[in-house]
């Protein structure tokens, strides 16, 4: 015990247990006989998969799929490409490195509510380049690009990203088609949202941690997106915070699955219908973990707000509009000056 730099070491409440409890009940969703396109008239067999989406929303916020149409070679070749990355030396690492001028590629020293987390981490953005707001400041209508930092080493890692990241928004889509429907919507209620996506995938590495009940991989968070799909290797260590009675519950690896989660910006949109739930990686002292999480985000200018549709006077708007372009920026910047303030939250928008 106490190896460890003290920046890691979560306060007592927040440390993993000695014994996890496995998630059951986690729904397993099998995407086998959806189209790409979902019609706006669901088929009969479709049906079925949209009230399991619907329900896994509404009782945990976490669900898996499996025959999901990702090509398992592309999955692979990400996932290869990144241990290559990450098996270089710190200093190789850095020449990708995240400052105050480039806000993607390679950072070891992210915080999460002030804590550090137990990783490093490589980010690219989806759309090359991603365009933002250029400032935090809410009249400032100037915008910036943000643009990818490609490692020299290993040569296939950006085209293995690239290639694996229009797999990621196919089936983004079409999830986000079965959430709609599952809220009484048309299957293409969403995808206008989308056209100049600020979505991001990030390459997670955990190395093995003397102290792993001390510190954790990601300190518990909600994810500030519309939905994340998210690749785990066979190790294992994300948590999940149960609904029904608030536990912490281990999400088992299923191989070539996909944990799906609900993000802030679809518990707006349903004005709370759907919940973004915590989570949390816990590590080990033995095997190091890697993890690819994909952040569907929608264009800068979205004003998220919740539906019409699915407010009325009986159920009024719980949350007031905000500008995503302006809410990214605030995460930022506070990420990076270590105000000792947590990160702006959808909370700051409830009315
Ligand atoms: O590594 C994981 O399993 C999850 C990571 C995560 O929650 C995140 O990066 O937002
Ligand atoms: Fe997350």
């Amino acid at each position: 015990m106490g190896e460890i730099d003290p920046a890691f070491i979560q306060d007592p409440q927040h440390r993993s247990k000695i014994s996890f409890t496995e998630a059951q009940g986690i729904p397993l969703i099998d995407l086998s006989h959806i189209p790409t396109h979902t019609s706006d008239k669901v088929s009969a067999v479709n049906e079925g998969v949209v009230r399991e989406i619907g329900d896994a929303c509404k009782e945990w916020g976490f669900f898996q799929v499996i025959n999901h149409g990702v090509p398992s070679e592309k999955r692979q070749r990400i996932e290869d490409a990144s241990r290559k990355f990450f098996a270089q030396s710190l200093e190789e690492k850095r020449k990708v490195r995240r400052n105050d001028k480039e806000v993607l590629g390679y950072f070891d020293t992210e915080n999460t509510k002030n804590v550090r987390d137990w990783k490093e981490v490589f980010d690219f953005t989806v759309e090359e380049p991603t365009i933002i707001p250029a400032s935090h400041e809410p009249d400032d209508k100037e915008v910036t690009e943000w643009n990818n930092q490609w490692p020299d080493y290993p040569s296939e890692l950006r085209e293995a990203c690239q290639e694996y990241a229009q797999e990621m928004v196919k089936l983004a889509y079409k999830l986000m088609e079965l959430v709609a429907l599952s809220l009484g919507l048309p299957g293409d209620k969403f995808h206008g949202f989308f056209k100049d996506q600020t979505s991001f995938i990030r390459l997670n590495h955990y190395p093995p941690c003397p102290d792993p009940h001390l510190a954790l991989g990601v300190g518990r968070h909600k994810d500030a997106g519309a939905i994340t799909i998210l690749a785990q290797d066979d190790v294992g260590g994300l948590e999940v915070k149960r609904k029904t009675d608030g536990e912490w519950v281990r999400v088992n690896p299923t191989p070539d699955a996909y944990i799906i989660n609900v993000g802030d910006i679809i518990q707006v949109w349903s004005n709370d219908k759907y919940e973004s739930v915590d989570h949390r990686v816990v590590v080990n002292s033995k095997r190091e973990r890697f993890s690819i999480p994909f952040l569907f985000n929608p264009a800068h200018y979205t004003l998220v707000k919740p539906l019409e549709e699915l407010t009325n006077e009986q159920n009024p708007a719980k949350y007031r509009a905000y500008n995503l372009g302006k809410f990214i920026i605030n995460r930022k910047r506070s990420n990076f000056q270590k105000l000792n303030v947590e990160n702006i939250q959808i909370s700051h928008f409830r009315i």
